[in-house]
């Protein structure tokens, strides 16, 4: 069985003034992507559609000087033939410039998508993705962008094309025997609604698996992605993973062969419909023949013209379920483009000074989108320019979303963080962001050179090596740098030719590096010594202060020995602060940072209280109450 949640399908909306909306949307699109392409492609195709015209016209004409009695003398169809091979010559040339610019409109529909979905998702804030809608047709819509574009150009080009042939080819036959040209239209009822009712099966189909497609491509992501390599293997995943991405490709199949079998059944209606109208026709011609209506030219070119016509109606049809088997693009990136205004309000606002002398966190709570209850409640506490501060409490206990909101990630849903009392909601996000310094927990190693890795810190830098190599020695990352097979050049990545990964502690100290480069009055470290040995650790912390004079430094974590010399430590439980104050003062309030202390540090005393020591170690054994500030 499926997971319930893969099944939950966006309503499918139905409808045929939907349907002429999704073209007209697809139409603009395209022009969008590319005028000019999108001009000689139609300009072709309109040359096409003439082109055939003067074709038929010309081929009854040599028929009737041939065959309508009296015969013609080898001169007077002499110019006929010339004009019929030059339209043929300008068909081809024509069909050419299509099949070029079709493609060149194709890229540019494929990198117009995918820029407008960039552009939308680089306004989004953090808050934004964690909005399920959002999410939601984010994901939808990057599914479509990497395949359909191309055959959304393809299926209104051929469209187009097919219509415009059709058209040509109708007036021809109604300026022949306008009688038969009104009965041709009929072949056009049946073909047309059986193979547009094809295209719209597998529209109905694409839109009830889309939320399963996405689960299909996230389960097939963990099974072959380097990422998750590791984790799959060592707790033996990967067959329970394998079976569930079965299982919705099944459920998948399932509903395909649904479709196919609607479609088939839409298949059969169209094509008897059409063969019983084309019989009928053909019949009419005999009739028409036998009664001296039509003579023996005009009804050669008349079969002709509707051998020329079903082709195309068929082409028609093909193109027309292309197009609706790329529609849901349409749908899709407007869906998600409709949310840009909502994500530019969020921009607008004064602009950050380069320093500043207070920040205050002000009553502020914050709820997570879709949590139940908030991560911060009525937190106030103000740090002051230069200070080095603290933020320690339990998992979950709301350090790092203090943080964010710090950075302007995010914003309170109540209460305020006021810069020199300026409320952040007043300041322009981005620029603000230029002020901040943040080392997540979950750090990105990006797959460029050591370099790029550090220089990322602040892309509008342009200094050299010995400044990058500056910020990696004071991250004490330089060594290990200067020693990879190209130095400073080396790629980051092992998934690329001559790339090399490095051990998470190293990755940390990149990524430190990558802080210290930014020139930032506010820095936040959260969790910075996580992956560091006891000696990096060390050394980082013996020289914050150095590295950051003049700055201010948040500072998140877990290991005591690391926050006990920061000027004042906030104590976070379930969101809310509940101390504030300096090493010392916390550790003799005996509150719930000194039980947390000492609990850490029991676990380097022996059962005397002195400091565990090899035996025949020369470090003197410390005594101590480890509670000593
Ligand atoms: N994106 C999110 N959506 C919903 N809830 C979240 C999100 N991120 C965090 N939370 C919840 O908010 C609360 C605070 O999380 P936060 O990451 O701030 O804790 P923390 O103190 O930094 O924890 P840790 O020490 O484990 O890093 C937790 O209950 C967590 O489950």
């Amino acid at each position: 069985m499926v997971d319930s949640g893969m099944l939950l399908a966006t309503p499918v909306r139905s409808g045929r003034r939907r349907r002429f909306r999704a073209v007209g949307a697809a139409v603009r699109l395209v022009w969008q992507a590319g005028r000019r392409e999108f001009l000689i492609v139609a300009g072709a195709q309109v040359a096409m559609g003439f082109a055939t015209f003067v074709l038929i016209v010309q081929a009854q004409q040599v028929l009737t000087k041939l065959f309508g009695g009296g015969g013609a003398a080898p001169g007077g169809i002499a110019l006929n033939v010339v004009v019929f091979l030059a339209t043929n010559v300008l068909i081809a040339v024509a069909q050419s410039i299509i099949a070029n610019w079709r493609t060149v409109l194709q890229e540019r529909t494929g990198i117009h998508v995918c820029d407008e979905i960039i552009k939308v998702t680089c306004l989004a804030e953090l808050d934004d993705f964690d909005d399920a809608t959002f999410h939601d047709r984010l994901q939808r819509v990057q599914a479509s962008a990497l395949s359909r574009p191309a055959q959304l150009v393809n299926g209104l080009v051929q469209q187009a094309q097919s219509l415009i042939v059709l058209i040509a080819s109708w007036v021809a036959l109604m300026l022949i025997q306008p009688v038969l040209g009104l009965c041709v239209l009929a072949v056009f009822i049946p073909v047309w609604i059986g193979g547009t009712r094809r295209g719209e099966h597998y529209f109905e189909f694409a839109h009830e698996t889309a939320p399963v497609d996405r689960n299909r491509v996230y389960l097939f992501a963990q099974l072959t992605t380097r990422d998750a390599a590791k984790e799959v293997r060592a707790f033996n995943l990967a067959d329970h993973l394998r079976n569930r991405w079965r299982r919705i490709m099944d459920f998948r199949l399932e509903n395909m062969r649904t479709m196919l079998g609607k479609q088939l059944r839409s298949s059969l209606i169209s094509s008897l419909g059409s063969n019983v109208v084309v019989g009928a026709v053909a019949v009419g011609l005999v009739v028409l023949y036998q009664r001296g209506v039509l003579t023996v030219a005009e009804m050669a070119t008349v079969a002709g013209t509707l051998v020329l016509f079903t082709q195309r109606l068929t082409d028609s049809v093909m193109a027309a379920n292309d197009f609706f088997e790329a529609a849901p693009l349409v749908e899709d990136l407007q869906e998600f483009l409709e949310l840009e205004p909502s994500l530019r309000a969020n921009r607008d606002g004064h602009s950050p000074g380069t320093s500043f002398g207070a920040i205050r966190v002000d009553d502020v709570s914050f709820t997570y989108q879709g949590a139940q209850r908030p991560a911060l409640e009525n937190v106030s506490f103000t740090i002051g320019s230069g200070e080095v501060v603290a933020l320690v409490g339990e998992n979950g206990s709301g350090k790092t979303t203090l943080a964010k909101l710090l950075a302007g990630l995010y914003p309170p849903r109540s209460g305020s963080v006021r810069i020199d009392d300026v409320d952040l909601r007043d300041i322009d996000a981005r620029q603000w962001r230029e002020n901040v310094a943040v080392l997540f927990q979950d750090f990105l190693k990006y797959a460029f050179s050591a370099e790029e890795n550090i220089r990322i810190g602040s892309t509008g830098k342009k200094t050299d090596l010995d400044e990058v190599r500056a910020a990696a020695r004071a991250a004490g990352a330089d060594d290990f740098l200067s020693a990879l097979p190209h130095g400073y050049e080396t790629l980051l990545s092992p998934q690329f030719a001559r790339g090399q990964d490095l051990s998470l502690g190293q990755w940390q100290r990149v990524a430190l590096a990558r802080a210290f480069y930014r020139d930032a009055p506010l820095v936040i470290l959260d969790e910075p010594s996580a992956s560091l040995d006891a000696r990096a650790e060390r050394a980082l912390f013996d020289s914050v202060r150095e590295l950051y004079a003049g700055r201010t430094v948040v500072l998140i974590s877990h290991r005591f020995s690391t926050v006990r010399t920061a000027d004042r430590i906030v104590v976070l439980k379930d969101g809310r602060i509940i101390e504030n104050g300096t090493h010392a003062t916390l550790m003799s309030a005996g509150g719930l940072y000194a039980e947390l202390f000492t609990m850490q540090a029991s676990g380097f005393l022996d059962e005397d209280g002195g400091l565990f020591a090899e035996e025949g170690d020369d470090d003197v054994l410390i005594r101590g109450s480890v509670t000593d500030g």
